[in-house]
C-alpha cells in the first residue's frame, strides 16, 4: 500500500487525494460540531477514509518520531483516565447539546465539581477535540464530547473506562505466571484478578453486579450499529427469501436487539432469543407489542445444550464465540451441530482478523482482540482459525460462505454440515 512510504511529500499527496475522494462521496463534509455519529457506508468513502487515516498515522510516526509513537502509546492510559473523569463528572450531560457554550463557573455549579478539576480535565480533553474552549473560561460540545452523552455510547464509555480500565494492567501478571501462554480458563483472567473473583466476566455481571450488567447490555445494543447497518439484516441474502415460519435462534442474543431488528425486517421470520440471567427479563420487558407472536425469549445456557432443532433452522451467534477460548467455543458449536440437519445453518457474526500485520490493519478488530484477552482470555480469529474451530467442534462443520461487510473487518460466516 502506498502509505508504507516514508516520503512526506508522497504522504501529503495521498492525504490530499484521499480527502478529495472522501469529500465527494459523503453526504456532508465531516464536522467537529456536535452531531450524532453517522457511520460511513459508501464504498469509495470507506476506502478513502482508510487511506486518509493510515497516511495521517504514518505522518505522526515519521514527524513525531519515537516520542510520539511508543511514548504516545505508553501514556495512552492518561487519555483513558481523563475520559473516565469526564464520564464520572457527567460533563457531557451538563454542557448544552445545541453547541452553545457554558461558563466554567456554571459548569462547576451544575456538576458539583471544583473549577480547578474541570479545568485540568478540559485541558486534556480539548487537546483531542473533545469539547472546545470557545473563549477563555467557556466550554462547548464537539461531536466527540457530545457522543459521551448519547446513552448507549455513554454505556460503552463506562464499560471501557470502568471495568476494562481496572482489569487491563493485570494482564501482564496473568500471562507472566503462565509463561505468557494465554490461559484457556476464562475464570482466570485479568478481569477476574482485578475484581478478585473466581468467575467469568458474564457470571460476575449477572450475579454480583447487576447495574454493570445492565450497562453492558445497553453498550452492546449501541455498538451493534455503530459501524454501519446490522450484518444480519443488511448482508445475509437468504433471509430475504426465507419461507414463512423460518426459525432464527439468536444464541446469547442479550436483550434481543438483533432478533427484533431481524423480525422487523423479515416478516416471515420467527426468532427465539436464548440467553442466561437478567437480560432475558429485560429483553421480554422491552419487546414491542407487535412482535410478541414472533419473538420469544428462552433461558438457555449454551454450554449445556441446544434444545431447538428441526429443518431449516438458522443458529445465529453474534459476538459470542469471540468471548470464549477454543474449548468453550467447541462445546457451544458441537451442541448446535447435534441439533442441526443438512438444511440448517450456523451464522457466526464476528470480525475476521487479517493475517497481515502493519498499519493497514483494522484498528477496531485489533482493539477488540485485546478487549477479549483482558476480559475473557478470548480472541478475534482469522478465517483459517474460524474454519479450524468449526472442524474441531464437529468434523462435519464446514464454512459455506463468508458474507463480508464493506469497509470493516466484520462478516457473517455461514457454516453447514458437510
Ligand atoms: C458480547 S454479548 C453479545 C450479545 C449480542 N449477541 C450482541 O451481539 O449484541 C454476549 C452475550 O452472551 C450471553 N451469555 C454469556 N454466557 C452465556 C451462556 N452460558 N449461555 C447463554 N448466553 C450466555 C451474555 O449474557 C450476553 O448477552
Amino acid at each position: 500500500m502506498a502509505t508504507k512510504t516514508e516520503d512526506l511529500t508522497e504522504l501529503s499527496n495521498i492525504i490530499s487525494a484521499s480527502a478529495n475522494s472522501y469529500l465527494s462521496h459523503v453526504p456532508a463534509p465531516p464536522t467537529l460540531r456536535p452531531a450524532p455519529p453517522v457511520p460511513v457506508t459508501d464504498e469509495v468513502a470507506i476506502e478513502a477514509r482508510k487511506q486518509l487515516l493510515t497516511a495521517c498515522r504514518r505522518v505522526i510516526s515519521l514527524v513525531g518520531g519515537p516520542m510520539e509513537t511508543v511514548m504516545g502509546m505508553a501514556v495512552g492510559l492518561h487519555d483513558t483516565a481523563v475520559v473516565k473523569l469526564a464520564y464520572d463528572m457527567k460533563l457531557a450531560q451538563n454542557v448544552p447539546l445545541d453547541g452553545s457554550p457554558i461558563a466554567l463557573a456554571e459548569l462547576a455549579a451544575k456538576t458539583g465539581v471544583p473549577e480547578e478539576t474541570i479545568t485540568r480535565v478540559m485541558r486534556a480533553l480539548t487537546f483531542k477535540d473533545v469539547f472546545v474552549e470557545t473563549e477563555p473560561g467557556y466550554f462547548a460540545h464537539t461531536s466527540g464530547s457530545a457522543a459521551i452523552g448519547v446513552p448507549g455510547i455513554e454505556a460503552m464509555v463506562g464499560h471501557l473506562t470502568g471495568e476494562t480500565f481496572i482489569s487491563a494492567p493485570h494482564i501482564s501478571d496473568v500471562l507472566r505466571e503462565n509463561n505468557f501462554v494465554i490461559p484457556e480458563d476464562n475464570r482466570k483472567t485479568a478481569f477476574s484478578r482485578a475484581f478478585n473473583v473466581d468467575k467469568t466476566f458474564f457470571e460476575y455481571l449477572y450475579t454480583d453486579n447487576k447495574p454493570m450488567g445492565t450497562r453492558f447490555g445497553k453498550a452492546m445494543k449501541a455498538m451493534s450499529t455503530a459501524r454501519g447497518p446490522l450484518n444480519l439484516v443488511a448482508l445475509y441474502e437468504p433471509l430475504f427469501s426465507a419461507p414463512k415460519g423460518t426459525t432464527l435462534v439468536d444464541i446469547g442474543g442479550g436483550i434481543g436487539h438483533i432478533a427484533i431488528a431481524a423480525a422487523q425486517k423479515f416478516p416471515n421470520l420467527k426468532c427465539v432469543v436464548q440467553d442466561i440471567g437478567m437480560v432475558i427479563d429485560e429483553g421480554r420487558d422491552g419487546l414491542p407489542e407487535e412482535l410478541k407472536d414472533r419473538v420469544e425469549f428462552h433461558e438457555n445456557d449454551f454450554f449445556e445444550g441446544q434444545p431447538i432443532g428441526g429443518p431449516g433452522v438458522y443458529y445465529y451467534l453474534r459476538h459470542i464465540l469471540h468471548d470464549h477460548p477454543d474449548p468453550g467455543c467447541k462445546k457451544i458449536l458441537s451442541h448446535i451441530a447435534n441439533a442441526m440437519d443438512s438444511s440448517s445453518r450456523i451464522l457466526i457474526d464476528e470480525s475476521i482478523m487479517s493475517e497481515r500485520m502493519g498499519p493497514d490493519g483494522d484498528r477496531a478488530t485489533i482493539v477488540k482482540d485485546l478487549q477479549m484477552l483482558i476480559m475473557l482470555n478470548a480472541k478475534e480469529r482469522t478465517e483459517a482459525q474460524w474454519a479450524a474451530l468449526l472442524k474441531g467442534a464437529d468434523e462435519r462443520l464446514v464454512i459455506e460462505k463468508l458474507w463480508r461487510a464493506k469497509g470493516n473487518g466484520n462478516a457473517i460466516i455461514e457454516a453447514r454440515l458437510a
